[in-house]
């Protein structure tokens, strides 16, 4: 595609297509849209966030991320859309361009792009990183459980050949450090939302821990609001509540971590659907997923700017 405006949306892409988008966004939007690499994966890859942002310095933020694991392809492409909508948005919608005119957002499309690139290219159900397990024959740590939050605790595997194996401490894999090392320089992110598939879910903290988040009140609103208007576009109905009390125990995830971090509005999607298809989405449904999830993230993103 020679610009964002030919970009097939209603596909999915491959990493390389997804990165020149990437730099495309950025040539057509050079006073709104840049591109932060914060690290690099284990093979080497640029971790890429793009920042929407409309002036000032440092500004209140929001952080998006989807594709940490690598095999929910419906996020990575949703992101994709996500990224096109804000562009096209601002000025025209006033929620939007409320937020956007007082906040930075920023958006990690593939957060694990070595993954990302092995579902193309060898097993196109690969979820976890691409590094070797020293004494194993099993590669990968899972993203998702490699956090400094209940880490190593029940909800998480020692065994290298696990899906969920939690790699040997917090923070080992270069695709989860280099978030952590971004949070923590940037220090006012007010929203950081990790976005999976599948399951049809809107999660929040605690995933390690059967005790409630302080801001568990607060949080269930939120994600009752949202979820009541990502239904109303085309009736996809999500579950909502607690990661423990909804999905499982998992401890050492992403939005554990970022709420002890301090960031209130710490919240999950696993998008669609809820097993007919599971992982392997039909394309045709990107488009669907991406507007109604957009219409539950502009309701945390606004809850957000206004409180
Ligand atoms: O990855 C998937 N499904 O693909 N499910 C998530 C569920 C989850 C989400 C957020 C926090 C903890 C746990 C997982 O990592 O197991
Ligand atoms: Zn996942």
């Amino acid at each position: 595609p020679r610009n964002t405006d030919s970009f097939d949306y209603a596909n999915y892409h491959t990493l390389a297509e997804i990165y020149s988008f990437q730099d495309m966004l950025v040539a057509e939007n050079p006073n709104f849209v840049s591109k932060i690499v914060i690290g690099q994966s284990y093979e080497g890859r640029p971790l890429n966030v793009l920042k929407f942002s409309t002036g000032g310095s440092n500004r209140p933020a929001i952080w998006v991320d989807t594709g940490i694991h690598s095999r929910e392809w419906v996020t990575q492409a949703s992101a994709l859309w996500f990224a096109k909508k804000i562009v096209t948005d601002y000025g025209k919608d006033p929620a939007l361009t409320a937020i956007l005119d007082n906040m930075d957002i920023f958006l990690e499309i593939a957060t694990n792009p070595d993954g990302y690139y092995f579902t193309h290219t060898s097993n196109r159900m690969w979820r976890k990183t691409r590094k070797p397990n020293p004494g194993s024959t099993c590669y990968g740590v899972d993203p998702n459980r490699n956090w400094n939050s209940g880490f190593g605790e029940p909800g998480s595997s020692s065994n290298p050949c696990s899906e969920t194996y939690r790699g040997t401490s917090p923070h080992s894999e270069s695709e989860v450090k280099s978030i952590v090392d971004f949070v923590q320089s940037h220090r006012n992110i007010k929203a950081f939302i990790s976005i999976h598939s599948y399951s049809q879910m809107l999660l929040y903290p605690y995933g390690y821990t059967t005790a409630p988040a302080k801001d568990q009140a607060e949080l269930h609103s939120v994600a009752q609001k949202a979820i009541t208007d990502l239904a109303s576009l085309y009736g996809t109905r999500y579950q909502y509540g607690s990661i423990i009390n909804v999905i499982y125990q998992a401890s050492g995830n992403t939005v554990d971590w970022t709420y002890e971090q301090g960031i209130k509005y710490s919240y999950t999607f696993e998008l669609r659907d809820t097993g007919a298809y599971g992982f392997l989405l039909p394309a045709r449904q990107i488009i669907p997923t991406a507007e109604e999830t957009w219409l539950a993230l502009m309701v945390i993103m606004d809850h957000t700017y206004k409180n």
